[in-house]
């Protein structure tokens, strides 16, 4: 889980606090994103890490108040394009649009919930406690005291934990944990929540609660992005992104998935698309190598 509170850091102490020798000139503030503009397009969005490029030019739009699915086998690069939507990612290249903003502005942190896969709340504090801290960290000072306490309180609320309130978090179970990041996450009531695996190592009843927490949130117009690796849980969404090795396979919605591809499930539409794809780069490797061998005739002695 990522916080990051909202607004501009403290002055640096180390920073002359001058001012600069030519000012810049004001700048007239962005006017809004129309309502039915999506929360997230991507165009020829490309990712490089080490020396190799994972995300390969995307182009997608993710629709407000929906929940959207990111769902690709692991090492597909799922996390590296959440990463780059919450503006944690280097060297992406292309054009990533959130919430009307550029990927990355600092006037999105407090606009975005972040849940990344490993739960990263205090273990020796209560869940309330790092919900209190961590609320501070949003909403500091005395006159946003009662603000907090209502965030808090409503919070622990949505994500079921009343009971385990004042229980340490490092004595909590894996479900448990998870709805604690969800809950700091949905502390600054964010509109557009990105969600990285919640659901991995969770039973089934546990799954289904939560995705019933996504929808209950999604209904009161926030936007959604979930990833997951398991397939069934695509039927639980509005929209999927379905991707492979750094590629969107398709941007649909399930029934319109399974319609196009002829499967009785998503997975057996994500299966069919992968073989399309295989047989379409085959072709295209034949076709290559045709010419290359054309070429090679050519240029070869006689
Ligand atoms: N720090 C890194 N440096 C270089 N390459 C990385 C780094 N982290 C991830 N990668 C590579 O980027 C690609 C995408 O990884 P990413 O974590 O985004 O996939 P994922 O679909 O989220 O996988 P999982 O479902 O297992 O979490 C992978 O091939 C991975 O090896």
């Amino acid at each position: 889980m990522m916080n990051i509170p909202p607004g501009s850091s403290p002055p640096d102490p180390r920073t002359p606090q001058e001012p600069a020798t030519s000012p810049e000139p004001p700048t007239s503030p962005e006017p809004p994103a129309p309502p039915d503009a999506p929360a997230i397009r991507a165009e020829g969005v490309t990712v490089v890490r080490g020396a190799r490029p994972v995300l390969h030019a995307l182009d997608f739009a993710v629709p407000r108040g929906q929940i959207t699915g990111l769902l690709g086998p692991s090492g597909c690069g799922k996390s590296t394009l959440m990463r780059a939507v919450v503006g944690t990612q280097a060297k992406v290249t292309g054009t990533l649009t959130v919430l009307g903003r550029p990927a990355g502005s600092a006037e999105l942190r407090s606009r975005i919930g972040y849940v990344t896969q490993d739960p990263s709340v205090y273990a020796d504090l209560t869940v309330r406690q790092n919900l209190d801290y961590f609320s501070a960290v949003l909403q500091p000072g005395r006159a946003a005291a009662s603000r907090r306490r209502d965030d808090v309180a409503r919070v622990i609320t949505e994500v079921d934990l009343t009971s385990h309130a004042d229980v340490l978090a490092g004595k909590l179970s894996g479900g448990q944990l998870s709805r604690v990041s969800l809950a700091v996450a949905l502390l600054g009531t964010p509109e557009l929540l990105v969600l990285d695996e919640p659901t991995v190592g969770l039973d089934p009843v546990l799954r289904r609660d939560l995705w019933n927490l996504f929808h209950a949130i999604a209904a009161r117009g926030a936007t959604l992005l979930v990833s997951s690796h398991v397939m069934d849980e695509a039927e639980r969404c509005h929209r999927l992104l379905l991707m492979r090795e750094g590629e969107i396979l398709a941007d649909d919605s399930p029934d319109a998935l399974r319609t196009h591809t002829g499967a009785a499930t998503v997975e057996g539409a994500f299966l069919h698309l992968v073989d399309q794809a295989d047989a379409t780069a085959t072709a295209a490797g034949a076709d290559t190598n045709v010419d290359t061998n054309a070429d090679t005739r050519r240029r070869s002695p006689r």
